[in-house]
């Protein structure tokens, strides 16, 4: 039997026309695992919908393999929500993808303060992304094309901020690419004979490849969550005729085995699982990335539904929470958020209102450090320590225990107002989680 590719999620992020549709196209074209036809219409659908609405795009299409990984894009901003799609995504990055510009202005642009390269990387960071790889693209374009003194001023720049933001720079691979006419991105060229691939501390200077396609390939292979307890939010609930009910939905953490007794929080409910499918196929479990429907018996669909979260009723069963703390990011409020600010949650699959009930400290989004207590309202840019209250039943958990349900994005105002990872629940029967 040809032995599965490890799956990893990357994420691709970088200013505005930096490239990153160009450079993730390129490597989807060449080494991609989707048919033209499906290609093109999700192409169509992407300029329709772009146009349009500014609407979020379901780009889970697209797929490329490297030597040892299935890769696949997870989301690429540009869109409006990106940062909502970013935190809420149905799948974890494993890996960023930083696209940065070298051509002459851009690169400035896209670092200065407006740029949006640090506020990505910070994002990425902030959300546990801890490896990223950044494309130096666009080195056609340099003063003369393909600068090795430019390549070098934009290495140093970018390690620059990513060492405030707090990655480990020398072992941030840095690979000088056009996304556009394609050097360095599967073939190593000839055009930039002083790059000899990028020396990592890391491999005890050895360099780690010359192509993008090469460093991709030696990322480090994520840590799957398969030993934690059942974590598995709903999308959505059917009902088979002949079945019975069928939730669905992706497993975040655990195995999902038939004969096992599930809790369904915040609904209350426990059913046993009879049988597990996926893509059409019966399956003896289900795995972290699998997404899954299973059939559960003596439950009416009615008493299920998006939001709720399934987990072994006998292994840290999920429960709603009365009250969470979380440290939150301010992206976008025209204007004070103060103590009583309702925005609504969007985290894992929930869609809660929840109170901004305590405004405990503001912290330097740099350092974590506290920077005042107790603040008396938060602006755009600020980062906080917070207490939350769901208006309704939720379940969430601390970013630490179970990342994908531990990050959320606020909206209000139809824009994303807030960002945040959960630092600690309060069990809505009183027990008090710390992260
Ligand atoms: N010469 C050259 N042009 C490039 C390269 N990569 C991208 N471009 C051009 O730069 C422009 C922006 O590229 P995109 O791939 O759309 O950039 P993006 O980052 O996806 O843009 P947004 O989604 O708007 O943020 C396009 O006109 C591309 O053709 C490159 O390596 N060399």
């Amino acid at each position: 039997m040809v032995k599965e590719k490890t799956h990893v999620n990357v994420v691709i992020i970088g200013h505005v026309d930096s490239g990153k549709s160009t450079t993730t196209g390129h490597l989807v074209y060449k080494c991609g695992g989707v048919d033209q036809r499906r290609l093109e219409k999700f192409e169509k659908r992407c300029s329709r919908a772009e146009r349009e609405r500014g609407m979020t795009i379901d780009i889970s299409l697209l797929k490329f393999n490297t030597q040892r990984y299935s890769m696949t894009i997870i989301d690429a901003p540009g869109h409006r929500d990106f940062i909502k799609n970013m935190i809420t995504g149905t799948s974890q990055a494993d890996v960023a993808l930083l696209v940065v510009s070298a051509a002459q202005g851009e690169y400035e642009a896209g670092v200065s303060r407006s740029g949006q390269t640090r506020e990505h990387a910070l994002l990425a960071y902030t959300l546990g992304v801890k490896q990223i790889i950044v494309c130096v693209n666009k080195m056609d374009l340099t003063k003369p094309p393909f600068s090795q003194k430019r390549f070098e001023e934009v290495v140093r720049g970018v390690n620059g901020f990513l060492k405030k933001i707090g990655y480990e720079t020398g072992t941030v691979p840095f690979v000088p690419i056009s996304g556009w006419t394609g050097e360095n991105m599967i073939t190593a060229t000839q055009k930039m004979p002083w790059f000899q691939g990028w020396k990592s501390r890391r491999r005890g200077g050895n360099a780690i490849g010359r192509t993008l396609l090469e460093v991709l390939d030696s990322i480090q292979p994520p840590v799957r969550t398969i030993n934690k307890p059942l974590r598995l939010p709903l999308q959505d609930v059917y009902k088979i005729g002949g079945v019975g009910t069928v939730p669905v939905g992706k497993i975040e953490t655990g195995v999902l085995k038939p004969g096992m007794t599930l809790m369904f929080s915040p609904a209350k409910i426990t059913a046993e699982v009879k049988s597990i499918e996926m893509h059409h196929q019966g399956m003896e479990q289900g795995l972290p990335g699998h997404n899954v429907g299973f059939n559960i018996k003596n439950v009416a669909v009615k008493n299920l539904r998006r939001g709720d979260v399934a987990g072994n009723a006998q292994q840290d069963p999920p429960t709603d929470v009365s009250s969470f703390e979380a440290q939150v990011i301010i992206l976008n409020h025209p204007g004070k958020v103060k103590a009583g600010y309702s925005p609504v949650l969007d985290c894992h699959t929930a869609h809660v209102t929840c109170r901004f009930a305590e405004l405990k400290e503001k912290i330097d989004r740099r350092t974590g450090n506290k920077v005042e207590d107790d603040p008396q309202l938060l602006i755009s840019g600020d980062a906080a320590t917070v207490k939350m209250i769901p208006i309704k039943p939720m379940c969430v958990e601390s970013f630490f225990s179970y990342p994908s349900l531990g990050r959320f994005a606020a909206r209000d105002l139809k824009q994303t107002v807030a960002v945040g990872v959960i630092k600690s629940v309060v069990k809505a029967q009183g027990s008090k989680l710390k992260a």
